[in-house]
């Protein structure tokens, strides 16, 4: 039995379930789930940025990694610091859905279609610089909680909308609550956003076993778009962004950083193999 260590949110439960019903599908392993709450969940009233500190949505679980409680984690990638601590490895980033950002609103109208002054409810620096870079008069209201959460303070903080990362929704099988996806180039979404992976300790069994649910494709993607955000410093407090896609031999990337209070957006487009190099391009363009 294979312990399986995951945030204790709806969403982070399904997520765990979809990496739960592949390993039994792929590996023919069984599975059980443990829970953890996580600062990130305990400290809702204050935004992210604030709170401080990396991986505030992983550390408990990798303290269960250490302590064997639990053999794998599960986490949505952009959860997951640039950076990880010695002991622990990324064995694998098996899937990845819509990566975009989805708008939902309360009146069914569309971003663009909002009146003026409209409330958007979003906690997230990066989407809310890039939709203040869209249109200048609306109002930006903050707000934090799980997926539920977030879409109950629609009504509650009387708000005009609100922006969620589409694959949550579709996990969450909420998706038709759904306004608009936001273009990729509109709003470029979170590095690693719409992948989970599995984290492990380094080089142990549960690393080896895992290793083949790996999807190449996905993660020279994720490792090009994670690249860019290290080396441009980003983070959860920053504006910094990035989206990779491949298709067939070729990568294209697209980034976003802020420079003397302005947005500005570069891309680039090469051999997949070269994604590592590509993303340094990129950063320094974006610098
Ligand atoms: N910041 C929390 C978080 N972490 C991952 C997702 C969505 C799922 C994913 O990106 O895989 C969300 C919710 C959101 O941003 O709306």
């Amino acid at each position: 039995m294979i312990k399986v260590a995951t945030r204790k949110s709806s969403l982070a439960e399904k997520q765990a379930d979809i990496i739960i019903e592949m390993i039994s599908d792929k590996l023919n392993l069984e599975c059980e789930k443990r829970l953890y709450t996580t600062k990130g969940d305990r400290i809702l009233d204050v935004s992210l940025d604030k709170i401080g500190g990396k991986g505030l949505f992983i550390k408990e679980i990798e303290i269960a990694l250490l302590k064997k409680e639990a053999d794998i984690a599960v986490h949505s990638l952009k959860d997951v610091p640039t950076e990880l601590d010695d002991n622990f490895e990324i064995a694998a980033v098996p899937i990845r859905d819509d990566a975009r950002d989805a708008f939902v609103s309360m009146n069914g109208l569309t971003f663009f279609e909002q009146r003026r002054g409209a409330r958007i409810g979003t906690s997230s620096i990066r989407r809310a610089k890039q939709l203040l870079a869209l249109r200048g008069d609306i109002e930006i209201v903050p707000i934090r909680g799980n997926v539920n959460t977030r879409i109950e303070k629609i009504e509650r903080e009387n708000l005009d909308g609100v922006v969620l990362a589409a694959a949550g929704l579709k996990r969450l099988g909420i998706d038709a609550i759904v306004t608009e996806y936001f273009d990729i180039e509109k709003i470029i979404p979170a590095c690693g956003q719409g992948a989970l992976c599995i984290e492990t300790l380094k080089n142990n069994e549960f690393y080896d076993m895992m290793k083949v649910l790996n999807k190449e494709d996905i993660r020279m993607c994720v490792e090009a778009e994670r690249n860019i955000m290290k080396l441009l410093n980003g983070g959860c407090h920053s504006l910094v962004a990035a989206y990779a896609k491949i298709e067939g031999d070729y990568i294209y990337i697209i980034g976003v950083n802020e420079k003397g209070g302005k947005i500005i957006k570069k891309d680039i487009e090469g051999k997949k193999e070269n994604f590592l190099e590509l993303s340094r391009q990129l950063a320094k363009k974006l610098c």
